[in-house]
């Protein structure tokens, strides 16, 4: 998870290199980041549910890491002088000619990428609720998501001087995106070490080398998940939150640098404590989640933190355009994005039942993809919209797009505020800790 999300952003830092150098224009940018979620979207992950359910933890977190390297040498390939110029460039130029050929197959390297990271991401989601259930889950999940905000802290840190590689005069998308297509080649390594270490492990415990596989996917669970409240009201929290954070981290760069008014390699070291903030305090937030719960306060609490902080962005950044301004905000996004995904990931093995556990991962990671595919496009059409004109990408107006964030943000909090109120009235056990003998958490079999 650490090198595939230091891929997700590689070129989050890049927004105005790849502007001048392979003439994205914003909205092209917009399509090529939600294009990471495209395929998952059209159904890819609902699949992804049932291959993890059927072929277990081992086999899929190879399958996904294969993938997101296939798709990463795609993406690389499109952006590289091989490519440009060529006669599949050409072609690939010659038709919606608003997206570069270069920007449709890095999207669609993406997309490719995309399928495998997500894939990943339920797999990694599944296996640690399904290792530390009635234990430590949440600060498992918290150490995990760190060990993935660690990868974004350090791609915004590096991906700027690694694009200066050959000199501050000619710099280059190619050497950042090599480098993370390099670590996900070491990635998919080490899973496949990690197999054969766990093959052999089972082997020695003489536990059944296809044991893992046991809570078997139906699709009839599919549909008890859409027709539960409960599950809309989490995947629509969820949706509406990570669609103001993650696009938010692709634009972010060039929103900073707009509006203080400095270079981007400035702007990616003060966005790049976004993510530290996360890694410090999911760790600690998932250890007190364990012992003392109010799971349901902290996602209402993040909730109103990202509101505030994109409120922020929008209106005061650029009448007031202070870095210490900007630092502090962006501090507080960061304790914002330790509260909720803290407490939202654990909460869900509270509420569902461990039979659906691997289908609800799946399913609320695919209604959360439909925000991450459409809220990019949508952000990068209304910056267009609202810099007609601007040719320089480092003198865009970023307040009517900042204040969609912060919209997604109050109707996210609108579902904090529902859930707790639910959690409080048919005592689901979202704010109680995770650490007991017998829960009485009532879940989604049980809902009324
Ligand atoms: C984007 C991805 N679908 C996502 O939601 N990522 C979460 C972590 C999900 C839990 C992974 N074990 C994040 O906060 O990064």
């Amino acid at each position: 998870m650490f090198f595939g999300y230091m891929f997700v952003d590689v070129m989050s830092p890049l927004q105005s290199l790849v502007n001048t150098k392979l003439g994205w224009s914003p909205e092209a940018f917009g399509y090529y980041a939600g294009a990471e979620y495209m395929l998952n979207v059209f159904g890819f992950l609902i699949l992804a549910g049932i291959i993890l359910d059927k072929m277990g933890v081992r086999f899929t977190g190879t399958l996904s890491a294969s993938v997101m390297f296939i798709g990463a040498c795609i993406k690389l390939y499109a952006i590289s002088s091989l490519f440009a110029g060529s006669a599949f460039d050409q072609w690939l130029s010659s038709w919606w000619v608003e997206m570069p050929g270069s920007a449709k197959l890095a999207a669609f390297g993406f997309t490719i990428f995309g399928c495998g990271c997500e894939m990943a991401g339920i797999t990694v989601s599944k296996a640690i609720a399904k290792w530390f259930e009635g234990k430590e889950m949440a600060l498992a999940m918290g150490v995990e998501m760190a060990i993935a905000r660690l990868g974004v802290f350090a791609v915004l840190s590096l991906s700027p001087r690694l694009a200066d590689w050959m000199g501050k005069n000619d710099p280059s998308v190619v050497p950042p995106v090599a480098f993370c297509t390099v670590l996900l080649l070491i990635g998919l390594i080490c899973y496949v070490v990690f197999t054969f270490m766990d093959t052999n492990l089972d082997k020695q415990l003489g536990a059944s080398a296809n044991g893992e596989g046991e809570e078997e996917f139906k699709l009839s669970d599919v549909g008890g998940l859409f027709k539960s409240r409960l599950f809309w009201i989490i995947a629509l929290l969820c949706v509406l939150y990570y669609s103001a954070i993650f696009p938010f981290q692709r634009f972010g760069t060039n929103m900073l640098q707009c509006n203080l008014h400095i270079s981007e390699t400035q702007a990616a070291d003060l966005l790049r404590w976004f993510p530290i903030g996360a890694l410090c305090l999911t760790p600690p937030l998932g250890y007190f989640l364990d012992r003392v719960g109010r799971g349901a306060t902290m996602l209402m609490i993040g909730s109103l933190l990202l509101i505030c902080c994109h409120l922020i962005f929008a209106l005061a950044l650029p009448a007031f355009p202070s870095q210490g301004l900007a630092l502090a905000t962006i501090i507080v996004l960061g304790i914002s994005f330790s509260l909720v995904p803290a407490a939202l990931w654990p909460s869900v093995p509270k509420v569902m039942d461990s039979r659906y556990l691997g289908s609800a991962y799946s399913l609320i990671f695919w209604v959360q993809n439909i925000g991450l595919f459409g809220i990019p496009i949508i952000f990068g059409a209304m910056l267009e919209a609202s810099n007609q004109g601007v040719t320089d990408p480092t003198q865009y107006d970023y307040t009517n797009p900042m204040l969609l964030f912060a919209g997604l943000g109050i109707v996210a909090l609108f579902f904090a505020i529902w859930l707790k109120v639910l959690d409080t009235r048919n005592g689901y056990g979202l704010d109680k800790p995770n650490i007991k003998s017998d829960n009485d958490a009532v879940r989604l079999d049980g809902e009324a």
